[in-house]
């Protein structure tokens, strides 16, 4: 079925002018190979560039074989905006009062065109319109999961494989919203190389290589199992299936990716929420929840927005680098930017055991990334307590191990308000401030040359994109190394005048671990990393409180 419609969205095999499409064998051997420089681990990072340039050539060679082949939509997504709206509309997702509508600074987005009231329902989407995990399980790829452990590790695969199968179905009941999407994305895997250099000397650097050799290995991974598992034999996969196909796939499901409860809500579900999903983001709460009873996802408004206003919603406590990277943009005034310091005790410090036993107890580990947040109090209880503890001296330590109320001791070890000693107070302060402006050392650029490329006209948006990451890294952590100056000589004064310590009364805190973000968790050796993208909505009564729905569903 489906011929004359096929032949619109089929892949061009073989056009006048085009090379021939690559043998199976031919591109088997250059997946093989790329599959092998992708699972190198381990690498150190002054060799991560290098090993970059490495995989990026073996694409480049997939790439250039496998020009033509990918699916693509004939026209650009807006015009199917109309068909995709109705076809919302008729398969019972609340639309009355939305349209979709172009943006300067986001794209495409949600327009409202009746007052909204702050908390007010304004979208429902039924469970049978989502494109879930569950849907790949019995769509034409559930014989392939069945087999796959790496797919059903990998929620976020599972739903790029199903996006490219249906893409490539014409008869899809997705179809309407397939052709919605965006064709391409702004996320990292994107990049030119010259756009990449601009994130050398950053803190993301790390992870936005990571990312894009995680994406390449999963390709050939999955390039190899469509070719050679039985259980694909049917799936479109096998006669086309380009590294410009998964990277596409890939970034749709990371730009968009929500967790759902299961119906029975035993577990949660990764899943595509059509209309959704062209929400753009803003600071504040999050105001989608799970309405058990409708089995359906709801989402109130974040405040009020009036007639012809663009309606927002926030994704979730991310730091610019989570948007960089996982939604491919960056967001001006985050209030909850932060950057990731990497910190540990060395093993070679005489008191490392005691000093790792202490962490241990308190929930940290001996080495670890730390967050160091954008405004007022850049240094997060976690961190604080690991530096006291890193700073201790032999007797200090002694007093946190072994006497009455020891738990109470290390848990008070985040709070400000209690230093262990002026003099630990002081070396925290000037160890943080010494490692902290070592590190803006490394950036390549000054703030001013940062600035003049973001304001040069010639500055493509992803490189814009990158080079003001790089500017509010080495904001915050300018602002750390005016914090923990501040502190020092405050310590410093207060050990020079002989001021008491504070003594708690009452243990304030129970905990300092730092609220936990799903997803950045490794789910594979294969696959590797998540991608970081989605947030949990949670079982709820129907309610419209934006509030009770933000405490539930942002974990
Ligand atoms: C869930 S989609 C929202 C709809 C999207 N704008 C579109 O055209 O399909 C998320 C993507 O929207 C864009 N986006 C969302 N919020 C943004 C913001 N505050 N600034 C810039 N881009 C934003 C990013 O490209 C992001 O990956």
């Amino acid at each position: 079925m489906g011929k004359k419609s096929r032949v619109k969205t089929q892949k061009i095999t073989a056009a006048a002018g085009m090379s021939p499409a690559p043998s199976s064998k031919e591109m088997l051997l250059l997946v093989g190979d790329l599959l092998e420089i992708c699972s190198v681990s381990q690498v150190s990072p002054s060799k991560e560039w290098e090993e970059h340039l490495q995989i990026r050539a073996q694409v480049e060679k997939i790439c250039k074989k496998q020009k033509g082949l990918s699916v693509v939509f004939p026209g650009s997504r807006e015009d199917y905006f109309d068909k995709f709206m109705s076809w919302a509309s008729e398969n019972g997702i609340l639309t009355e009062g939305l349209e979709i509508c172009l943006f300067p600074d986001e794209g495409y987005g949600l327009k409202t065109t009746q007052e909204l009231k702050a908390e007010e329902l304004f979208l429902w989407i039924p469970r049978r319109m989502m494109m879930t995990v569950e849907s790949a399980k019995t769509s034409i790829l559930g014989p392939l999961v069945a087999e796959d452990r790496m797919l059903q590790a990998m929620g976020n695969v599972a739903l790029a494989l199903l996006l490219l199968c249906e893409r490539a179905n014409p008869s899809s009941f997705w179809r309407p919203y397939l052709c919605s999407l965006p064709s391409h994305y702004d996320t990292p895997l994107y990049f030119s190389m010259a756009e990449l250099h601009h994130f050398l000397g950053t803190q993301a650097m790390h992870d936005v290589l990571a990312q894009y050799k995680n994406i390449a290995r999963q390709y050939a991974y999955f390039y190899r199992l469509a070719q050679v598992n039985p259980a694909a034999s049917k799936l479109p996969l096998r006669d086309s299936f380009t590294f410009e196909d998964y990277r596409w796939a890939v970034s749709t499901v990371m730009t968009r990716q929500n967790q759902v409860p299961l119906e029975d809500a035993s577990h949660v579900t990764l899943a595509l929420i059509p209309v959704w999903d062209m929400c753009n983001h803003t600071n504040g709460l999050i105001t989608t929840g799970y309405n058990m009873e409708d089995d359906r996802c709801e989402c109130v408004a974040l405040r009020e927005f009036h007639p012809a206003e663009q309606i927002y919603i926030f994704y979730g406590n991310r730091s610019n680098s989570d948007f960089v990277i996982h939604n491919g943009f960056f967001y001006k005034g985050n209030v909850n930017d932060r950057v990731k310091i990497k910190l540990g005790v060395s093993k070679s410090d005489r008191l490392f055991a005691m000093k790792s036993e202490i962490l241990a107890r308190g929930g940290i580990p001996a080495s670890t990334m730390f967050s160091l947040h954008c405004g007022e109090m850049p240094v997060p209880a976690q961190l604080l307590a690991f530096l006291r503890i890193f700073c201790m001296t032999e007797g200090e330590l002694k007093e946190c191990l072994v006497g009455e109320n020891v738990m109470e001791k290390i848990f008070r070890l985040g709070d400000p308000d209690f230093p262990v000693s002026w003099d630990n107070e002081v070396k925290l302060w000037t160890f943080l401030e010494t490692r902290v402006s070592l590190l803006l050392k490394t950036y390549k650029t000054s703030l001013q040359e940062d600035e003049n490329l973001i304001a040069d006209p010639q500055t493509s948006y992803r490189t814009k994109m990158a080079v003001r990451l790089c500017k509010s890294e080495k904001e915050i952590l300018q602002g750390v190394v005016r914090y923990a100056a501040c502190q020092r000589d405050t310590a410093h004064h207060l050990q020079k005048s002989g001021a008491p310590l504070p003594s708690p009364v009452v243990c304030k805190s129970t905990s300092f671990s730092e609220a936990g973000r799903k997803g950045s968790e490794s789910k594979g050796e294969v696959c590797g990393e998540g991608w970081n993208n989605e947030e949990t909505m949670e079982p709820r009564e129907t309610s419209n409180s934006a509030n009770e729905m933000a405490s539930k569903a942002d974990i």
